[in-house]
């Protein structure tokens, strides 16, 4: 390794003395990059040694009380900013951090997009680049710029020695102890100063060097490219306020403290209290928060991390610089980019969630999500779409658990034919047969799973559903606190044939979608019904899709239209692929109904759904099940249909017909199947007489 970092730094040290060219200096950067990949192979080989050798002494109990408190803050410290607690688990959220001066003034057809990737230490910053690097992303480490720039020799090795004096060199290499440099600077503030004051304007320098490089090389080769800069130090530099400026965004890794001192323990043999000195000389996360575009949390799995990573940079590389562009036109926005949440959180807030249940007598109020924890809000801006939420959160348990008890819901009978209404209360007391809306929201998305992304457009490889999954509220008097697949609900006395307007009035309420809730799209629509029996409830369900995609180019049609003014430096083609950039469209989620909401494909729901530790509306599933089946085209043996006998007749309502269709399809279907199965029979028959 040391061979191949010398050659690195030989290679960086000689294009920036002699001041060769940018083309020149372009390949000296492959060697300092080859060199960089290589060390951080060789680093990430000796952190899976070290993997479990040490315990840092935080226990899981730790990291549970440590999420808890976040979660009952709502805010992890950053409420002004509107992350949300509960919901942010597992998250990545774009934020509405101002971007400067330097870069308004940024070309947006520049071909070079370099995207900042901060954290404190441990929290995942190496975990997510390593991901990046995986799927084709250059990747940039600060850590090891700084480690060659110091090699024997150097400007920086002089200036450490002068000031830190020969103790911190290693007697037998001749190099910079770090370990040594570590333990003096580390406890003392103005140590850490003076060491700052060395390395950081010099790695500060050979990062534009080396971006220049790549710039000129994008420029070259006619290829937009995409750069990512892991610098633990980036906001305490002010690198991200640097001009000109240094980068177009700015994303951070974060988790725990309790979380983050475990796991360099574990990854990397670090001491608890080594690590807790180096986060305490490190600004507090809110500080940094406020400095970035994105947030991406690291609480569960690196996969999950890596996975929303992946999905943003195939974003940032698909559109270019245009993407980041309209923030200051479209105003300030914050938005779920989709991503599972970990098992860990949803355990936890689950958890938190039946305590809540069980607590409805005590302060129930205490167990609501925080106005930002209860809703993803709209590009109107954080600041107006938290305060939308807060009227949501103005909820009483109590008094919202009395008025669904007394509503009163429509009555069916075992064949789905209306036969009078009831109180929901008595309804679920006696186990009457109901019918309840079942919305699946789906929306097209880049395949995640697809090879290499960065050099081409998202979708390249294909793409996948989402659904819009969520976790109900603690409150509900079916299924509390367990994640549901759909939107919907019980079909009300006066809603009777005509489930698709209740399907629409359900999905304005809980996630504030569709035409219902006053927003462009095409309304759901009821495809089939099914028939489900279980220990807990009888109800005939209405199953319904919504196409949120549709729903958001729309959306995105109405907003262009709505933009006055095209933000200066950008041609009309940059902005319309500008509002694409936004991913998924807003959600405003009830506080009442529900907690949180995720974009997940079908495999990630089924994924889920088999963990025991997870609980899922089982009929949600089974209603997912049969929708997925007929939208492929099989089968569903798990499934009865029928209309509801008030609309098998002429006078049908429209998504009645739509049964009556399908069913004869399945009618037909069978009697083809029967046609076919007589044949074969036939034909075996004959061949054993003969
Ligand atoms: C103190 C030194 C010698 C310790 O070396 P060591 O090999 O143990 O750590 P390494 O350089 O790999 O850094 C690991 C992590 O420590 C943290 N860290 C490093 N330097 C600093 C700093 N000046 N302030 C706060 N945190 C720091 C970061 O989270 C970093 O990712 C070294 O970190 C150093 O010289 N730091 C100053 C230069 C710097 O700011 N580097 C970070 C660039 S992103
Ligand atoms: N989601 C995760 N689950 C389990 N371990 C993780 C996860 N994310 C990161 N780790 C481990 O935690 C340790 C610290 O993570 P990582 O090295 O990515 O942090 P970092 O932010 O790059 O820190 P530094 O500031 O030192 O560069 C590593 O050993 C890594 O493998």
């Amino acid at each position: 390794m040391t061979a191949t970092l010398s050659r690195g730094a030989a290679a960086v040290s000689r294009a920036v003395a002699t001041g060769l060219s940018a083309e020149e200096i372009a390949l000296s950067s492959d060697s300092l990059r080859d060199a960089l990949d290589d060390a951080s192979e060789v680093a990430d080989a000796f952190a899976a040694e070290m993997a479990g050798a040490v315990d840092s002494g935080a226990t899981d109990e730790d990291v549970e009380r440590e999420l808890a408190a976040m979660e009952e803050a709502g805010a992890v410290d950053a409420g002004a900013l509107g992350i949300p607690g509960a919901a942010a688990a597992g998250a990545s959220y774009l934020l509405d951090a101002p971007r400067g001066d330097a870069r308004a003034a940024m070309d947006p057809s520049d071909a070079l997009v370099v995207v900042g990737v901060t954290g404190g230490i441990g929290s995942g910053k190496s975990a997510l680049c390593e991901a990046l690097r995986a799927s084709g992303e250059t990747v940039i480490d600060c850590d090891k710029v700084w480690h060659l720039l110091m090699e024997p020799g150097s400007d920086a090795f002089e200036q450490l020695k002068a000031a830190f004096g020969v103790g911190i060199i290693n007697a037998a290499t001749g190099k910079v102890d770090r370990g040594a440099l570590g333990a003096i600077v580390f406890k003392d503030a103005s140590a850490v100063n003076k060491l700052n004051g060395i390395a950081w304007p010099a790695i500060a320098g050979q990062l534009r060097q080396l971006l220049r490089s790549l710039r000129a090389r994008a420029v070259r080769e006619g290829k937009r490219r995409l750069v990512f800069v892991e610098a633990a130090v980036l906001v305490a530099a002010g690198w991200d306020r640097a001009e000109p400026a240094l980068f177009d965004e700015v994303w951070a890794v974060w988790a725990p403290v309790e979380l983050r001192v475990r796991r360099l323990a574990r990854g990397r043999g670090m001491s608890a209290e080594e690590a807790r000195r180096r986060i305490a000389a490190q600004p507090p996360l809110p500080d940094v928060l406020s400095r970035c575009q994105v947030a991406l949390s690291n609480f569960g799995s690196v996969d999950a991390l890596a996975r929303a990573g992946v999905e943003l940079a195939a974003d940032r590389a698909a559109r270019g610089r245009a993407a980041l562009w309209p923030a200051a036109a479209v105003g300030p926005w914050l938005r779920v980019v989709g991503v599972p949440p970990p098992r860990e959180t949803l355990d936890a807030s689950l958890r938190a969630g039946a305590g809540a249940g069980a607590a409805a007598g005590g302060s129930p109020r205490s167990a609501l999500p925080s106005p930002a924890g209860s809703a993803a809000v709209s590009p109107g801006g954080a600041g107006s779409a938290a305060g939308s939420a807060a009227a949501e959160d103005g909820v009483d348990v109590a008094s919202a658990r009395a008025k669904s008890a007394a509503e009163a819901v429509l009555l069916v009978d075992g064949s789905n034919a209306d036969c009078g209404s009831v109180r929901r209360s008595e309804m679920r007391r006696g186990r009457l047969w109901h019918r309840a809306t079942y919305v699946f929201v789906r929306r097209a998305t880049a395949a995640t799973t697809a090879g290499p992304v960065g050099a081409g457009p998202v979708g390249r490889a294909g793409t996948e559903d989402r659904f819009l999954v969520h976790r109900r509220t603690a409150w509900k008097d079916y299924c509390p606190g367990f994640m549901d697949t759909n939107s919907g609900g019980v079909v009300g006395a006066d809603e009777g044939g005509r489930e698709s307007e209740a399907a629409a009035r359900e999905l304005a309420e809980e996630v504030g979608l569709g035409p219902g809730a006053g927003r462009p799209g095409v309304a759901p629509r009821v495809l089939f019904f099914k028939r489900m029996e279980s220990e807990r409830a009888r109800v005939w369900a209405a199953v319904a899709e919504f196409d949120a995609g549709q729903a958001e180019a729309a959306e995105e049609a109405q907003d262009k239209a709505a933009l006055p003014v095209p933000p200066a430096g950008m041609s009309p083609e940059q902005r319309a692929v500008s509002w694409g950039a936004l991913a998924g469209p807003t959600l405003r989620l009830q506080a009442s109904e529900v907690a949180a909401a995720f974009w997940l494909t079908a495999a990630e729901v089924e994924e889920a759904a088999a963990d025991p530790a997870d609980e899922w509306t089982p009929d949600g599933l089974r209603c997912m099940w049969s929708y997925l089946r007929r939208r492929d085209g099989a089968s569903d043996s798990d499934e009865e249909a029928a209309a509801p006998a008030g609309q098998r007749g002429a006078g049908a309502a429209p998504e009645a017909s739509t049964v009556g269709s399908d069913e004869a399809d399945v009618e037909r279907r069978r009697t083809l199947g029967w046609v076919c199965v007589g044949a074969m029979l036939g034909i075996v028959a004959s061949r054993v007489s003969w």
